[in-house]
């Protein structure tokens, strides 16, 4: 399958369950691997065909800037079921990290899997 792939994207918003994270704006790093059979934008060389990345990013930033969520896990659902219908994408991996949480760990957060390929 081929796709298409945004990498360590970085997006501010509102995200934590404790009371000191519900009114501050926190980074989350998202890394995304979307499904897109790219044959039909290469054959002519036409973005209207492409799964448009600028597209895509800028939706993941007009959703973080509206989300108010507790937990990482709501916030890759919901994005990843808004993606999926308005770019009508069929399978894609989501990986939404908390950076700076624990001092022990390089990276927390999870990643999901949804649709088919
Ligand atoms: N599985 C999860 N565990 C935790 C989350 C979360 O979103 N998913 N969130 C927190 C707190 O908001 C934490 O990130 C604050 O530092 C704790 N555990």
């Amino acid at each position: 399958m081929d796709t298409v792939f945004i990498e360590g994207l970085e997006v501010e918003t509102l995200i934590g369950a404790y009371d000191w994270e519900r009114g501050i704006r926190q980074c989350l790093r998202l890394d995304l691997t979307l499904g897109w059979d790219i044959r039909p934008a290469a054959e002519n060389d036409e973005l209207d065909k492409a799964l448009d990345y600028a597209e895509v990013t800028a939706a993941i930033d007009r959703f973080a800037q509206a989300s108010r969520f507790e937990l990482v896990e709501t916030f890759a659902e919901r994005l990843a079921a808004g993606l999926m219908s308005q770019f009508d994408i069929r399978w894609l991996r989501l990986r939404v990290t908390k950076p700076g949480v624990n001092a022990r760990a390089s990276a927390l957060g999870v990643e999901i899997e949804r649709g088919c390929r």
